[in-house]
């Protein structure tokens, strides 16, 4: 459910973004992370686009050139000179360019690295966990890895005023680096500086499998290059949740419960049979 500060519910056509997907094909350049790369690739392949992996600066210029947006991970901050390039290509194109700061909370060196990367290009959408979020507007530390820290995870517990205030702060963050900001979790937050929503959709499980998250950015990215808006991005992390609730509901439950690798599996299966129902 996509919801705003008012509690009106925004009816988004998750599946007209879908089938506009599918029909364009759109090629979605992605420089990630080694854990997460598969994994885009596969989840982007089921709801109907097509992915290239490529992180060489000598090619990446050209392959994004050759498709229809881009991901920037952070995970793969060794890359960055091959993000560059295919960020100098994708801008001149007018592509969509999605930044996810994975780790920003860990390293002083990769919250630099991402700062640059955003004040030189212009950027659609930057989509990250809440620490992550919180390292980039308030340049400082906030995790000691890729997970939100165990901080969010105390003061975050469903309470609402909670969830409100931290809209404010991502609002603000938003304006200052001019693009709409996604801030997952269980419930996302997201905004443009002017309409903030939020979207309950997703589960547990989704949070702890790796790289669901980037998964998330790849799956925006492909919303993008047929809506490069607001609403795309969220009914894009919208659609994300849906995909894990899918997954939950279809996938075997054994006497101990849905193990997290098949959870995973389930995710991307979901990608490509959620609207066959
Ligand atoms: N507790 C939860 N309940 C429901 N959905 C969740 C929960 N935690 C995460 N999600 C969903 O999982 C997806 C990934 O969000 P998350 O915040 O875990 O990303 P992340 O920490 O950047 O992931 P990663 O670093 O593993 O790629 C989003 O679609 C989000 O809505
Ligand atoms: C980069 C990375 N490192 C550990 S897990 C992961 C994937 C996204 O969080």
């Amino acid at each position: 459910m996509i919801f705003n500060e008012k509690k009106e519910i925004y009816g988004v056509d998750i599946k007209g973004f879908y089938v506009k997907i599918a029909k364009k094909n759109p090629g979605i350049h992605c420089i990630t992370n080694i854990v997460s790369a598969n994994d885009c690739a596969n989840i982007l392949l089921a709801m109907g686009a097509s992915p290239v992996m490529a992180q060489h600066v000598l090619d990446a210029g050209e392959i994004s050139g050759g498709c229809d947006a881009l991901v920037c991970n952070f995970g793969a901050t060794g890359a960055y000179d091959a993000m560059y390039e295919a960020a100098k290509s994708a801008a001149l194109l007018k592509h969509p360019i999605v930044a996810d700061p994975v780790g920003v909370g860990a390293s002083a060196y990769r919250r630099s690295c991402f700062l640059d990367f955003i004040s030189k290009f212009k950027v659609s959408c930057i989509r990250g966990n809440i620490s992550e979020i919180r390292a980039l507007h308030e340049k400082r530390p906030t995790a000691r890895g890729v997970d939100v820290s165990e901080y969010e995870l105390k003061n975050n517990s469903g309470d609402e005023s909670v969830l409100f205030k931290n809209a404010e702060w991502i609002r603000e963050f938003s304006l200052k680096v001019n693009c709409i900001v996604v801030c997952s979790g269980e419930t996302d937050i997201v905004t443009d500086g002017k309409n903030t929503v939020f979207v309950t959709d997703g589960c547990i499980l989704m949070s702890r499998v790796s790289a669901t998250g980037c998964m998330a950015s790849a799956v925006t990215a492909a919303f993008l290059s047929v809506e490069n808006s607001f609403i795309s991005a969220a009914a894009s992390i919208s659609f994300m949740g849906r995909c894990g609730e899918y997954a939950l509901k279809h996938l075997e439950r054994g006497t101990s419960g849905i193990g997290s690798g098949s959870f995973r599996v389930g995710l991307i299966d979901a990608a490509g049979l959620i609207f066959n129902e």
